[in-house]
């Protein structure tokens, strides 16, 4: 078994250094890693899931920073806040790993490293700082805290989770801190499901079918996808189950007019294309240039032809392409995503509460604009990745209210009903699969 080392402290604040700057974080890992010659080693794996670890708990461990140094980690010398929180890894949480270490090396080494790279009060800082995070002991101060160290949560959202969902949100809490497994989706415009069972299975996986959505298997990873043939060639792609359901609700058809709002990195597109066999046409907005890349190329390996693709904020999309000309329109809207948080364990310190209502104010003009676009009788799905009700079920009742062109389409046979009678959502906790939320709308003249 690998025995941690000194130098593994300093290889990890490198990296957490080196990652307030690089985005994605896996690049500044690999760059540390690289410069240490550790890349591809046991010892990567072995750093990778301690830096993962660090950033699953990284409010804790702030809050232990707080309580140590008296201060917001925001506002000391980011070398100091980097090093800080590594050591509080290493000895409060991985106590078990590194019991066998010579402490006062360990606060030597880093302590120099920190001199080197920034300032030697910064080396002494941590040094005079040591002692008091080797002797931590981390005890909740209430319940809230419990359930805040035991999850790994902010204890705002928490609070919010628990007025939502009461007794059951500990249930999503488990979830949210449970290995998911891989999902993939068949495309069948190339591939026909049989195929891709038999491939995975092959390789040695146990594979599940969907109940909900039958192109959509799950299987434990890990799994390389670059190493996959028929992932390469577009067979499949990787998409939540939930996610896939949404294009299932719209119900798209061949030779229909579509435009979806929010579309990068194209997930759901490319889904729609498949239902409408590549016959009709998606106008697909979205923002972000690099997700529109991810698109792009997305389009090209499953094979789909009928994808327009505009740069742009789709509140815009009426000026480009006129009103009611929709037959359907697929709005996944930005959100929040804290329904996607076991997926993604460096989002929960992340998300802000007083971000929620600004987000809301965005999906209700998109959403309007989405109206504006349909058809009389065209369809439009409101779907978010969140959990919170002022992104779901409020923007929805807000809009019906305003509007007296569109009603609510009733959804059922899936997962459970929203806060809003016939909408659904899907529960990590009880459907094993992300957060979502679906509102079918039809405009009625
Ligand atoms: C939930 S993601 C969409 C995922 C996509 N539908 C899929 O299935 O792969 C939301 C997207 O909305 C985009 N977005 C945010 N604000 C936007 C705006 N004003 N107009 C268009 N797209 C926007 C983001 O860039 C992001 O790609």
């Amino acid at each position: 078994m690998y025995r941690i080392k000194e130098r593994d402290f300093v290889i990890l604040t490198e990296v957490l250094r080196k990652a307030d700057e690089i985005k994605p974080s896996q690049y500044a890992k690999r760059m540390v890693f690289e410069k240490y010659n550790i890349l591809g080693t046991h010892i990567d794996r072995i750093l990778t899931a301690v830096y993962y670890k660090i950033m699953k708990r990284l409010g804790v461990i702030d809050k232990i920073i707080r309580d140590v140094v008296g201060v917001h980690p925001n506002i000391l010398d980011p070398w100091l806040r980097s090093a800080l929180r590594v050591t509080i890894e290493f000895l409060v949480f991985e106590k078990k790993y590194t019991k066998h270490l010579d402490k006062e090396r360990v606060k030597k080494v880093v302590a120099d490293f920190l001199s080197n790279v920034t300032h030697p009060y910064v080396g002494m800082y941590y040094f005079e700082t040591f002692e008091r995070i080797a002797s931590y002991k981390l005890e909740p101060k209430d319940e809230i805290e419990r359930l805040e160290f035991e999850y790994l949560l902010p204890a705002w959202y928490i609070r919010k989770m628990k007025e939502l969902l009461g007794e059951e949100a500990e249930e999503l809490f488990k979830a949210f801190n449970r290995e998911p497994m891989i999902s993939i989706r068949v495309n069948t415009l190339k591939a026909t499901v049989k195929e891709v069972i038999d491939h995975l299975r092959r390789q040695g996986k146990e594979v599940i079918v969907s109940s909900v959505v039958p192109t959509v298997l799950k299987f434990e990873g890990p799994y390389d996808f670059d190493k996959s043939k028929l992932y390469r060639k577009g067979k499949f792609v990787v998409q939540e189950e939930a996610s896939a359901l949404a294009s299932i609700l719209l119900d798209p058809k061949p030779n229909e007019t579509v435009v979806d709002l929010c579309a990068a990195p194209g997930g759901k597109t490319i889904h729609m294309a498949e239902l409408m066999r590549n016959r009709g046409v998606i106008h697909a907005f979205d923002v972000d240039e690099l997700r529109l890349k991810r698109m792009e190329e997305l389009i090209k390996r499953c094979g789909v032809k009928i994808v327009k693709i505009y740069k742009m904020d789709a509140r815009k999309a009426v000026d480009v392409l006129g009103e009611s000309i929709a037959d359907k329109v697929m709005l996944d809207a930005p959100c929040t995503s804290d329904g996607t948080l076991m997926k993604n364990p460096e989002l929960r310190w992340r998300i802000r509460e007083e971000k929620i209502e600004e987000i809301a104010q965005l999906q209700y003009e998109l959403l309007n604009t989405g109206i504006d676009l349909l058809k009389p009788k065209g369809r439009i799905l409101y779907c978010t990745c969140s959990i919170f009700r002022e992104e779901n079920e409020d923007v929805v009742e807000r809009v019906l209210k305003e509007r007296d062109d569109v009603k609510l389409v009733p959804l059922e046979g899936y997962y459970s009903e929203g806060f809003l009678k016939v909408t659904i959502r899907a529960f990590p906790h009880k459907h094993n699969t992300i957060g979502f939320f679906y509102a079918l709308l039809e405009k009625t003249e």
